[in-house]
């Protein structure tokens, strides 16, 4: 379970988060979404140990993860698909992790094969793997470690229609065994289809959460309740900053 307990964080005099609140449950997908620069990235960071709040707490089954005795092994986590080294193959960047954290060298096969990545596209250099492939082998090493916890910044981005549905079936395998999962995302039809909760977080502040299904049925679609939460916020940023408002 991962929780946020109003956590602010500021950047050169710029508040990117503010007061925010964000509770995932075990056994659950939950979506989280917002437009570019609404501080998904800091508070998934955050939340994982590479950047510090300045006020509040984000955790992970109760410890922030700084405290977590067996941190590759309670949480998995994909931030960026192409921050593996291009001249290794898949194999080897699995093996050398599975090395570092002491996993079993099968766990390098295993999450191969969990990710639809064979063992010919496992020999081959990341440098030409496509970004789907990449998104698919930064997957298989967040699972490496077999974590009850996944944390997703756009796993979706790069994968084609049938690796979004293929992405999704996995998402709600991985929750349905009990496992907390939380995704950043952009692609609202594909996170209403998947998630079963949705935080919508809008210049540093969450401007709604709940089950999809009663946003859905409270808002008329997802995707409606999305930008007039969103398009208001633009308006409200573009006032501030002295711009016209289109
Ligand atoms: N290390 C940093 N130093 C300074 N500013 C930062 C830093 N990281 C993020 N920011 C700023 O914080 C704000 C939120 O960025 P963030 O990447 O968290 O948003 P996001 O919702 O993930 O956006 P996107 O959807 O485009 O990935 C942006 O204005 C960004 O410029």
């Amino acid at each position: 379970m991962i929780r946020f307990d109003s956590v602010t964080k500021t950047y050169h005099g710029q508040v990117v988060l503010d007061a925010v609140d964000l509770h995932a449950p075990a056994g659950a997908v939950t979506g989280f979404l917002g437009p570019n620069g609404a501080g998904k990235s800091t508070a998934l960071r955050i939340l994982v140990g590479l950047a510090r709040a300045d006020h509040g707490q984000a955790t992970i089954g109760g410890r922030p993860y700084r405290l977590l005795e067996r941190p590759a092994a309670t949480v998995g986590v994909l931030l960026d698909a192409n921050a593996v080294h291009p001249g290794r193959t898949g194999r080897e960047t699995l093996t050398l992790t599975c090395l570092a954290l002491g996993l079993p060298r099968r766990r390098v096969d295993e999450a191969l094969d969990l990710v639809g990545l064979s063992r010919r596209e496992g020999r081959r250099r990341v440098q030409g793997y496509s970004l789907g492939m990449r998104q698919r082998l930064g997957l298989a090493h967040a699972l490496l470690g077999e974590p009850d916890v996944l944390v997703l910044d756009e796993p979706a981005n790069g994968l084609d229609p049938q690796g979004q549905r293929w992405l999704a079936e996995l998402l709600r395998d991985q929750a349905a065994q009990g496992r907390t999962v939380l995704l950043s995302s952009h692609q609202l039809a594909e996170v209403e289809h998947l998630a079963d909760h949705l935080v919508i977080i809008g210049g540093g502040q969450i401007l709604s959460s709940g089950t999809t299904a009663d946003l859905a049925a409270a808002h008329g679609s997802i995707a409606d309740h999305y930008f007039a939460l969103t398009d208001g916020v633009d308006r409200a940023a573009a006032a501030h900053d002295g711009r016209t408002a289109a």
